[in-house]
């Protein structure tokens, strides 16, 4: 079988005319634009491309984004004190906290400190914790935004045996989630996975969220599977490729999204989803 390409540009533009379409309708109704306070602390170079990108996207439907660019040097306390001010904005839907942080900085305690129902990014134990009781409220980007490729691609996970390789916070956990809501039964994989190959081979869906370029060989794909790669690799040459060996295992599935121009593209796009929804839930 060869397989069919779930297109993270072109369904990450159908959803971005969907949410400017919502802001349009906030601003004929004479509420304000929605707000998104952009977070970043330091200067790692791939967190100031994803952030250009973030705030980019934000001018293109109609999003306010606010910059706060604090230096490495920033301490807990004053990060604390920004997030503090920003929950106090009423002028300010969302707030985005770019991960990874500078090491002496405790993630978890920023993280916990965003109101939840600022939390665009869906990090908060709050929303996980909703997400988890089957009442999301703000659901992760990247799991919401891989939920909707598959529904724009007439793929129902209800009743089809799902495998996320990768156990993270941010994306393994809630994609969990996000698949056994939407009724899939679920295997969440990790490196104590005593036979991962096993596991995969077993998969209708498979989620990879590894970080490895070509983690996933080409023969662990069940014939018709639908693979979803979550990877962002950058090699030495610059090129960018998932975790999953596109080639080979694009002769096995039915549906594969790429890399680039896949889940990451929907990551954007559902952040500026939530943040329209963080809007119209409290102003
Ligand atoms: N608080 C927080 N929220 C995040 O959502 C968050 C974060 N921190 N830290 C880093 C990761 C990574 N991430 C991506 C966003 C866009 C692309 C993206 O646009 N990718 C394009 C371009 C890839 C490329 O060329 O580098 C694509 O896949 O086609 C990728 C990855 C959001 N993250």
């Amino acid at each position: 079988m060869a397989a069919q390409l779930i297109d993270g540009k072109t369904i990450s533009e159908a959803l971005l005319n969907r949410v400017k379409a919502g802001v349009d309708a906030r601003l004929a109704e004479g509420r304000r634009a929605p707000a998104l306070a952009v977070v970043l602390v330091g200067n790692n170079p791939a967190s100031e491309i994803y952030v250009r990108n973030k705030k980019r996207s934000c001018e293109k439907v109609g999003i306010r984004s606010v910059a706060f660019d604090l230096p490495a040097s920033t301490t807990q306390a004053e990060l604390l004190a920004i997030v503090d001010q920003v929950n106090a904005d009423p002028e300010i839907d969302g707030i985005l906290v770019q991960l990874p942080l500078p090491a002496h900085i405790d993630a978890d305690a920023v993280i916990e400190r965003i109101d939840p129902k600022k939390d665009v990014d869906g990090f908060h134990p709050y929303n996980i914790g909703r997400l988890a009781l089957k009442m999301p409220l703000l659901r992760p980007c990247t799991p919401r935004g891989v939920m909707t490729m598959l529904e724009m691609s007439g793929i129902d996970p209800k009743g089809k045996h799902a495998v996320i390789i990768g156990a993270s916070n941010i994306v393994g956990r809630p994609m969990a989630l996000e698949l056994l809501l939407a009724r899939a039964t679920v295997t969440v994989c990790h490196s104590a996975t005593a036979d991962l190959a096993a596991e995969v081979r077993r998969a209708d869906i498979v989620v990879a969220a590894v970080g490895k370029p070509g983690f996933v060989p080409g023969d662990w794909i069940k014939e018709g599977a639908v693979v979803v790669d979550v990877g962002i690799n950058r090699l030495p040459d610059g090129k960018v490729v998932g975790d999953v060996d596109f080639a080979a295992a694009s002769e096995r599935a039915s549906w594969i999204t790429p890399v680039p121009g896949g889940v990451g593209l929907m990551t954007v796009a559902t952040l500026l989803q939530n943040t329209l929804d963080s809007a119209n839930l409290h102003a």
